[in-house]
């Protein structure tokens, strides 16, 4: 793989694990350019969060890491975390709970102006002096965003950073990185495990599991993947499963919604209760209600 074009980000990890079935190697190698949001999905365990530690310089290992043509980490050199250009929010915030909203973005760089400048954006202004205890889960988070970009990173990660929030929090806090991802011409790397977060805001996918990547394409290609000649495709979990006289009904949940299908027996067959399935359908005419 090239590694070395004008405003390329080269990571090429590799680090033994001890997975939950025993040991693992995490091997994967991409690139990103300059402006890319790449999402990172794959099942639990699979090696997600070691890999953004890993780039953030949190964890030793056996890797290559060269962001904008300046080398993190090879054979040879290891940038230290506090040197690496990098804003990280986690899932659970991790701000410091003793120190007020602006203390908190002044401890990673005594800029008051980029901190003023970044709490106006982000909509904080009037909470700047208030306690991380005294805040909603999403007012937090986007504490935890403004701090992130305290450093002017050269690469955002962040680790499934909408998974405490309510869904009306997600949503407008997904809006707003996504505009600070362009306002800052960031390269971002996100963690996530919702289909719809990744489409919104993503323009890359990695898919993981076992520490290896399974897959690797733009975000449309991985998530439309299952279209094909059909006009809807969702991926479901069946619920339940019963049977009548005469048809059978699968229960399906398909993100936050619960459904009846009906299927044929040869396909009741094939199921059980907490399978994934996709749900698909040749409809040619849906009818759309607007409910908000
Ligand atoms: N420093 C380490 N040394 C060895 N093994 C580790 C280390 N850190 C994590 N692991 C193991 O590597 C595996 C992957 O962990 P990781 O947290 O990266 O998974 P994940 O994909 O983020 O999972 P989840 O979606 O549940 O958060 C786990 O089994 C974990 O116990």
């Amino acid at each position: 793989m090239k590694e070395k074009r004008k405003n390329m980000n080269y990571f090429k990890i590799n680090k033994k694990l001890h997975g939950s079935l025993g040991d693992m190697v995490l091997n994967v190698e991409f690139s990103l350019e300059k402006g890319d949001f790449l999402a990172i999905m794959g099942e639990s365990g699979s090696g997600k969060t070691t890999l953004l530690r890993i780039i953030a310089g949190l964890e030793k290992s056996n890797s290559k890491i060269i962001v904008d043509n300046e080398i993190w980490q090879d054979e040879k050199n290891f940038l230290p975390p506090q040197k690496r250009k990098i804003g990280f929010v986690f899932q659970d915030y991790a701000l410091f709970p003793n120190m007020n909203v602006i203390e908190n973005l002044l401890y990673v760089q005594k800029d008051k102006k980029l901190a003023e400048f970044l709490l106006e954006i982000t909509n904080l202004k009037e909470l700047k002096n208030r306690f991380p205890n005294t805040l909603s889960g999403g007012q937090k988070q986007r504490v935890a965003l403004a701090r992130a970009l305290m450093r002017k990173p050269k690469i955002l990660l962040m680790d499934e950073p909408f998974s405490a929030l309510d869904p009306s929090m997600r949503e407008s806090l997904q809006k707003e990185i996504f505009l600070l991802h362009k306002e800052f011409n960031l390269t971002t790397i996100m963690v996530s495990h919702s289909p719809s977060e990744i489409y919104k805001l993503s323009n890359k996918v990695i898919e993981i599991k076992q520490g290896k990547i399974i897959k690797n394409s733009n975000t449309k290609e991985v998530l439309l993947k299952h279209s094909g000649s059909a006009k809807f495709a969702f991926e479901a979990k069946i619920l339940d499963l019963k049977k009548s006289d005469i048809i059978n009904i699968a229960i399906i949940s398909i993100g936050n919604q619960i459904s009846e299908i009906v299927i044929t027996n040869k396909e009741a067959k094939n199921l059980k209760i907490g399978d994934s399935v996709i749900v698909s359908t040749k409809a040619f005419h849906p009818n759309i209600k607007k409910i908000k």
